[in-house]
C-alpha cells in the first residue's frame, strides 16, 4: 500500500490516495500504521477519496482508530497533495468532509504551495452541536468551572465540526498537561470525548497554545483546535477576531470573519513517500 507522509506544522498524518480503491477495516489500519515503532508512525491516517459533491472527499482517523468529522491541518495537506500530485489544478479546491464542504485556497509562490487558507465554516457554541451533556439548562458552555483532581479550570466548549474544550491559563508551563489532558478529553461532560486546548494569551493578537487531541493525545498542532481557541478568546473578550496561534509545531493565522466563517492559514509539508506492508 503506497502512502505519503505529510504534516501541517507538526501534526503528522499518513496520507493514502484512495481515488481508485479504498482499504477495508480502517480503524485497525489507522492504529497499525500510526504506531511510531511498528508502523509508519503518525497522529493518524487521512484518506483522499472521490466525491460526488466536491472535488475530493476526506476521511480522517485518529491514531486510536476513531474517525473524526473534521481535521484542519489535514485539509491544508490535502490541498497541497492534490496540487503537487496533479490530481487537480483547481484553486480553490472544494473538499467534502463529515462536517460539510470546506473551501481550500492555495497561496502560491510560483508553482510551489507556500501556504493554504481553509474556510473552516462557522463555529458553534451550542452545547447540542458539540455535543455537551446538558445538565444545567444553559444553551452554551462558556468559562464553566470544572473541578478536577489537578485543580479547578474554566472550560469553553466550541464546535468546529468536531468538539473542543478551551481552557485559558496564565502560564502554559504551570499546568499538569500529561494528567489534565486525558482527564478532560474523557470527562463525562462530553458525549463523544473532546479535543482539549490550553491557551495563554500573549497579546491582543497572539495566543500560545498546547493541545491534547481526542483519539491521539498531545499533537504539535491542531487546526480545528486553533480555530476553536480563537473563537473562545474573542467571545470572552481576551482578543479580537484575528490572531496568530502559536503552537508547538508552528504558527497558524486565524480570522473569525464578519460573515461568521473562520479562516485558517498555515503551511503544509510533504516529508516522504513509501510502500506499507499491511500487518492486520
Ligand atoms: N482529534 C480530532 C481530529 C483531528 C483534528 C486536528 N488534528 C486538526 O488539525 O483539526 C478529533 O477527534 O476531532
Amino acid at each position: 500500500m503506497r502512502f505519503t507522509k505529510m504534516h501541517g506544522i507538526g501534526n503528522d498524518y499518513i496520507y493514502i490516495d484512495c481515488m481508485e480503491s479504498m482499504p477495508d477495516r480502517l480503524p485497525e489500519l489507522a492504529r497499525e500504521m500510526s504506531d511510531r515503532h511498528m508502523g509508519v508512525g503518525g497522529d493518524g491516517i487521512v484518506l483522499i477519496c472521490p466525491s460526488e459533491i466536491a472535488d475530493f472527499r476526506m476521511r480522517m482517523f485518529n491514531s486510536d482508530g476513531s474517525e473524526a468529522r473534521m481535521c484542519g491541518n489535514a485539509s491544508r495537506c490535502i490541498a497541497k497533495y492534490v496540487h503537487d500530485h496533479n490530481l487537480s489544478h483547481n484553486n480553490p479546491i472544494n473538499l467534502e468532509t463529515l462536517s460539510g464542504i470546506k473551501v481550500l485556497s492555495l497561496n502560491m509562490a510560483g508553482d510551489n504551495v507556500k501556504s493554504v487558507t481553509v474556510d473552516m465554516g462557522e463555529p458553534s457554541l451550542n452545547k447540542d452541536d458539540i455535543p455537551v451533556v446538558n445538565d444545567d439548562g444553559e444553551r452554551c458552555m462558556i468559562e464553566k468551572s470544572v473541578v478536577t483532581p489537578y485543580g479547578e479550570y474554566n472550560v469553553t466548549a466550541v464546535s468546529m465540526g468536531n468538539p473542543h474544550g478551551v481552557i485559558f491559563v496564565d502560564n502554559l508551563e504551570d499546568i499538569p498537561f500529561e494528567n489534565l489532558g486525558p482527564y478532560m478529553e474523557n470527562h463525562p461532560i462530553w458525549r463523544d470525548r473532546a479535543n482539549i486546548e490550553f491557551a495563554q494569551v500573549l497579546s491582543s493578537g497572539v495566543i500560545k497554545m498546547r493541545v491534547w487531541e481526542r483519539g491521539t493525545g498531545e499533537t504539535l498542532a491542531c487546526g480545528t483546535g486553533a480555530c476553536a481557541t480563537l473563537v473562545a478568546s474573542a467571545i470572552t473578550g481576551r482578543t479580537g477576531r484575528m490572531a496568530t496561534l502559536k503552537l508547538r509545531g508552528g504558527d497558524l493565522d486565524i480570522e473569525w470573519m464578519a460573515d461568521g466563517h473562520v479562516m485558517m492559514t498555515g503551511a503544509a509539508t510533504e516529508v516522504f513517500q513509501g510502500v506499507y506492508r499491511r500487518q492486520c
